[in-house]
């Protein structure tokens, strides 16, 4: 993709935190069309204080977020999803419902016009889903509610899905399907932007940005990572 490609989001010097405590200093990132983006960083390192501010549910001290063009610094959430960004959270699933119950409600939430279609869709990418489709959503396991979590927020249709650590709490074997998941969605041409301390999900990137107590450190290509002495050593542990 060229570099002059055009920005689907883009925040310039993000400043956020709780209290007293600032925890995000001048925060610059960009996420374009149909890109997977990963946001790299330890714990604490800031990186769900930054894609909830992203998302609106904290509020931004200073700096823009834009998303398609528009300045959504001081936009409710609800309005972020409808201009195409959605946060996808395995928290968002109604465990009382049915996992079809749960992804119908997020085709809904956007008024999706075809939503019978839509998880025919989902159902081919997430066959586990299919299989239980009547069971309650609090029958599955923590994987398993993950991939209900994705699917509900991919029945909105989103242009942009943002996550946080969709590796944390799998076993590798899920892990794997996960990284499959997100590869076929690129394929489809949706831009995903995805805060991980698994390497693993550099598989599937296409641009990485570091994040180290709440400041960029590094943005680039894998390669270009890759090639950084000291990323080498602090994120595939090699010399
Ligand atoms: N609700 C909160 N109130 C006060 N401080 C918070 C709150 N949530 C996070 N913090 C602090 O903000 C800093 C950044 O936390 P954040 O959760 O954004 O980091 P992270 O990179 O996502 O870490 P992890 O990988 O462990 O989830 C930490 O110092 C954390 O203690």
């Amino acid at each position: 993709m060229p570099p002059e490609a055009k920005a689907l989001l883009r925040t310039s010097g993000i400043n956020a935190g709780y209290g007293t405590m600032q925890v995000l200093w001048g925060v610059d990132l960009d996420v374009r069309a149909g890109e997977t983006v990963l946001l790299l960083g330890a714990n604490g390192a800031g990186k769900t204080t930054f894609l909830k501010t992203l998302v609106g549910l904290i509020e931004a001290r200073n700096g823009s977020i834009v998303l398609a063009d528009e300045d959504v610094t001081r936009t409710r959430s609800s309005d972020r999803m409808r201009r195409g960004m959605t946060y996808m959270s395995e928290l968002a699933v109604f465990p009382d419902l049915s996992i079809e119950e749960n992804i119908l409600i997020g085709a809904q939430a956007l008024g999706h016009a075809r939503p019978q279609s839509r998880l025919e869709e989902l159902y081919g990418l997430f066959p586990v889903l299919r299989d239980k489709r009547r069971d309650a959503a609090s029958s599955l396991s923590g994987g398993q509610r993950k991939m209900l979590g994705i699917a509900k927020a991919l029945a909105a249709d989103p242009k942009l899905l943002v996550m946080d650590e969709p590796s944390a709490g799998l076993s590798p074997l899920f892990v794997k399907e996960v990284l499959r998941i997100l590869g076929s969605l690129r394929e489809r041409g949706l831009a995903l932007l995805i805060a991980e301390q698994n390497i693993g999900f550099l598989e599937v990137a296409t641009r990485v940005f570091v994040l180290e107590g709440g400041r960029i450190r590094f943005s680039g290509t894998v390669a270009e990572m890759a090639d950084n002495e000291a990323l080498r050593r602090a994120y595939f542990g090699l010399k």
